[in-house]
């Protein structure tokens, strides 16, 4: 990829920041597009190991994509339930989870198929769950239809089950199992914001393979110097295998470019990425732990690991999620955005340094919370979150 140097060296140099917390797809103004393409994705796909799952992965999340948005255009308030944990989801993830797990077992035929994801069928199963597994069925029948190939069979309401069950892997460190989160922020899908379908693979225990979906992120980066766009176009598909770099395309396919991190070293000019919703991720810590480090910029909150997406081209220089007391982290929420990002050379670990362990089944077990950073800024930021979270601690 002879383009990789030229686009490094054009991206270093770049001074990223983000002027105000940001809302995803309705006012924001969006700036110019600073990525720029390399080759056309069959070559770039054909050199790379893992490239028939990458294929078939970026086709399940383009597809499911489809089908979110097609639901969050017209999100009717019955659309929306209630799970047992009493988070929301609704029939998006189950269609997206369905299709994508359809998808990935049709094109990979050759292949055991072991698939870890968030939803099960349990609520769909019961009397009060048909019309919406009906609703499914239908949503996730439209889409394949749209993709304009007859190859697709009709799936009945039985078949939308066996897909989406096909998700009660439990991983592990044996083997391959790909890790899907078929809506990942649903919060944010349901109130119109930011929301991505994260599609990951494991190899004995490592993260070799992600795809991020993101149709409500814009192409061109959300960084507050760059707001004069001639583009408001939105939607991003980021992908990355284990050491052939990551890139991003535009969900509907027209471009493609590789992405690298921002190469900010001072944190004064660094600008940060945490949750919208504060019961994911204290604000206050990471309110604290910007002023440590002196940041300047203030927070940028989105939902779902878009967050990740946009650090892997540099709209911003760090993630910060600390998780309230007693809340255990899903391997879903973090496989396909942690390859992305370092392999736009980034680092994500946890609050302690160690990398993310993805060998334990569906649970991380981190120490704290989980951030992510350039090579450049992850040692003073470490030692900003050992201060902070000292100073917490003490004043318990
Ligand atoms: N109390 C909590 N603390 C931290 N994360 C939580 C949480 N409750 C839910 N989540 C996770 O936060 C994810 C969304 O992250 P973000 O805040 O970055 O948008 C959710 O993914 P889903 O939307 O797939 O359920 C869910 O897994
Ligand atoms: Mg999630
Ligand atoms: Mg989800
Ligand atoms: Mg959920």
């Amino acid at each position: 990829m002879g383009t990789a140097t030229t686009t490094r060296q054009w991206l270093r140099g770049r001074g990223i920041g983000v002027g105000s917390e940001w809302r995803l797809n309705k006012g924001i103004s969006v700036s110019r597009r600073r990525c720029w393409c390399s080759s056309p994705l069959t070559l770039v796909v054909s050199s790379m190991p893992y490239h028939k799952e990458l294929a078939a992965a970026n086709k399940a999340a383009t597809l499911a994509a489809r089908l979110c948005q097609k639901v969050q255009k017209a999100l009717l308030q019955s659309d929306v339930h209630s799970k047992s944990d009493k988070s929301p989801v609704t029939v998006a993830d189950y269609g997206s989870q369905a299709l994508v797990s359809y998808i990935l077992e049709r094109e990979l035929p050759s292949e055991p198929f072991s698939l870890v994801a968030e939803e099960d069928s349990g609520d769909l199963r019961k009397e009060s769950g048909q019309d919406t597994l009906k609703r499914i069925t239908e949503l996730v029948n439209d889409t394949l239809a749209s993709e304009g190939s007859n190859s697709f069979s009709t799936l009945t309401t039985d078949e939308v089950l066996r897909a989406i069950d096909n998700g009660k892997s439990e991983g592990g460190s044996v083997g391959r199992h790909w890790v899907l989160d078929p809506i990942d922020g649903t919060k944010g899908f349901v109130r119109g914001d930011q929301y991505a379908i994260a599609l990951g693979l494991l190899h004995e225990g490592k993260v070799v393979l992600g795809v991020l979906a993101c149709p409500n992120l814009p192409l061109a980066s959300i960084g507050h110097n760059q707001q004069h766009s001639s583009s408001n176009e939105v939607g991003c598909l980021f992908f990355a295998t284990v050491g052939d770099g990551a890139y991003m395309q535009a969900l509907n396919g027209s471009t493609q470019t590789r992405v690298h991190v921002t190469a900010i070293d001072n944190p004064e000019e660094a600008s940060f990425f945490e949750s919208f919703e504060a019961a994911h991720s204290s604000h206050d810590l990471s309110s604290s732990i910007a002023e440590k480090l002196g940041v300047k910029a203030p927070p940028v909150r989105i939902d779902s690991q878009a967050k990740y997406g946009a650090l892997s081209r540099g709209d911003g220089a760090i993630y910060l999620r600390f998780p309230h007391k007693g809340y255990r982290e899903k391997i879903w929420d973090h496989a396909a955005g942690s390859i992305v990002v370092s392999e736009a050379g980034g680092i994500v670990s946890d609050a302690a340094g160690n990398p993310l362990d993805f060998s334990k089944g569906k649970f991380l077990d981190v120490a704290s919370g989980i951030i992510v950073t350039n090579q450049k800024l992850m040692p003073s930021l470490l030692k900003a979150v050992k201060e902070a979270l000292n100073e917490k601690a003490s004043s318990l």
